[in-house]
C-alpha cells in the first residue's frame, strides 16, 4: 500500500473530519442510502461476535464532496445495545459526529481489504472496518474508499 493511501486507511480519528479538510472547500455531505433493521451478513456478525440470527441496525451512506461519492460506508449495530442511542434519527448527520463525541469511545483494530464494497457498485482500491465501543454500545463501521477520491486527490492507484 502506498504511504499516501496508508495515511487514509490507517487513520484512527474521524474520517468525516479528514474528508472535510481534504475536500478543501468542496461541500461535504452524508447521503443516506439505507437505514433499517435487518440481519448482518455472516462476516459482519462474526466481526461483532454476534449470533447469525441476531437483528441489528444497518446504515449505509455515501460520503460525498461536491455531490461526488468519495467513500461508501456500512455500519452495523446490534439492536440489544442500541437502547437509548438516538442513532435512528441521525439522518444525514455523520455517525462520526456522534461517535467521536463519546468520551470513553474505544476503537478496535482496523482491518483492511482490497475487495470492493459488497453493498455498493462503485469501485475503489481499499476498504477498512473496525468496531467502535462506547460503554455497552458497539458498532461495526465499514468504509470503502472510492476511485473518485483517488482521482480528486491524485492518490496512487493503490
Ligand atoms: C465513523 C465515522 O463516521 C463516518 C460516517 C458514517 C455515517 O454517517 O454513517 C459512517 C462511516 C464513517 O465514515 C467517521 O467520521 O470516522
Amino acid at each position: 500500500m502506498s504511504p499516501a493511501w496508508w495515511a487514509w486507511v490507517a487513520t484512527r480519528d474521524s474520517l468525516t473530519a479528514r474528508l472535510m479538510e481534504a475536500g478543501n472547500g468542496r461541500t461535504f455531505r452524508v447521503r443516506l442510502l439505507e437505514q433499517r433493521l435487518g440481519r448482518p451478513r455472516p462476516d459482519e456478525a462474526r466481526a461483532m461476535g454476534l449470533p447469525l440470527d441476531r437483528m441489528a441496525w444497518l446504515r449505509e451512506v455515501a460520503l460525498c464532496l461536491d455531490g461526488r461519492p468519495w467513500v461508501v460506508a456500512r455500519s452495523v449495530a446490534p439492536l440489544a445495545q442500541l437502547r437509548g442511542q438516538r442513532l435512528e434519527r441521525l439522518g444525514e448527520r455523520s455517525l462520526g459526529s456522534w461517535l467521536f463525541r463519546q468520551p470513553d469511545l474505544e476503537r478496535g483494530p482496523i482491518e483492511i481489504t482490497a475487495t470492493p464494497a459488497p453493498f455498493h457498485p462503485l469501485p475503489g482500491p481499499w476498504g477498512r472496518r473496525s468496531v467502535f465501543r462506547h460503554r455497552r454500545f458497539a458498532v461495526l463501521v465499514q468504509e470503502f474508499f472510492l476511485d473518485a477520491m483517488a482521482d480528486e486527490l491524485q492518490l496512487p492507484t493503490r
